[in-house]
């Protein structure tokens, strides 16, 4: 079986913090995996190394079965195969949500150019009904003329996820990406963003600090702690006490011990 992603005693620390201890990991393509933990745990450092923009300072990465190196040592077609909706969105304030959405299919035209409008001639037919595809998916065809810096938090995070499914990445990578959403909107981006698993054997990846979501939109949560994994199973198995660790430090039970009984 091909593995999106294949970590072995994977470490990384900053200047004067350990984001990452000797993680191993495997994840087969198509799978749902959600990452759980306080503040801190590790999970944005993790899904940036992923992202190949961080380099491990130790260990073994494979992603896409390809060595992880850094992102400007990748190809092309290898950096389009993987796609990142930011925790800050990352769009061009200046485009419309079309151009901005339409930026997801660089990666797939022919030739290169950092310029948008120098690209303009190169996207065709197919690029333009995948963009429309991402528009409606994500409920923006009625703002696709909006400058991005005219639309509220919640519509530009919803410009950044339209941008990566119009990308068509073999590896979805999402840093908190409905937490400025309403709690409707947030389970339907959710459910749209991970059933591309299902359909296209997409991997995703993301992270979340709401455990009823991560559980009911993955195949697997890992929850993570000072930069270890503290569990890794399916969610309808993580428990309230396992919750309760994650963010606390111990079991539920421990708080309800009397002081002094
Ligand atoms: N650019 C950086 N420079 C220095 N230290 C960093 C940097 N980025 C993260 N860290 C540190 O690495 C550790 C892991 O941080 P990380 O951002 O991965 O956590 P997180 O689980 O994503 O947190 P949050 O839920 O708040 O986004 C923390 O101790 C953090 O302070």
């Amino acid at each position: 079986m091909n593995h999106a992603v294949a970590l072995s005693g994977v470490s990384h620390a900053f200047a004067d913090s350990i984001a990452l201890r000797s993680i191993d990991l495997t994840v087969s393509e198509g799978v749902r995996i959600a990452l759980l933990g306080p503040s801190g745990a590790g999970k944005s450092t993790l899904l940036a190394l992923l992202d190949r923009r961080l380099s491990p300072k130790g260990g073994q990465a494979y992603i896409l079965d390809k060595p992880l190196v850094q992102k400007e040592k990748t190809s092309r077609s290898d950096h389009a195969d993987v796609g990142f909706i930011f925790q800050e969105f990352a769009l061009l304030d200046r485009l419309s949500v079309y151009q901005n959405v339409m930026n997801g299919r660089l990666g797939r035209t022919k030739g290169w150019s950092s310029h948008w409008l120098s690209l303009r001639g190169r996207f065709d037919a197919q690029d333009h009904l995948i963009v429309a595809r991402a528009l409606a998916d994500t409920g923006l065809s009625d703002l696709a003329h909006r400058r991005a810096d005219q639309l509220s938090g919640g519509q530009r995070q919803r410009v950044a996820i339209a941008r990566c499914l119009a990308q068509e990445p073999r590896l979805i990578l999402a840093d908190e990406p409905v937490s400025n959403l309403d709690p409707t909107r947030a389970a339907d981006l959710l459910a749209l963003i991970t059933s591309r698993a299902t359909q296209d054997k997409t991997t995703v990846i993301f992270s979340s600090h709401q455990p009823d979501l991560a559980q009911r939109f993955s195949d697997r949560v890992i929850g993570l702690r000072d930069g270890a994994i503290l569990f890794d199973r399916p969610g309808s198995q993580v428990t309230a006490s396992d919750v309760s660790q994650l963010y606390d430090g111990f079991p539920p039970e421990t708080n309800l011990r009397v002081v002094g009984a």
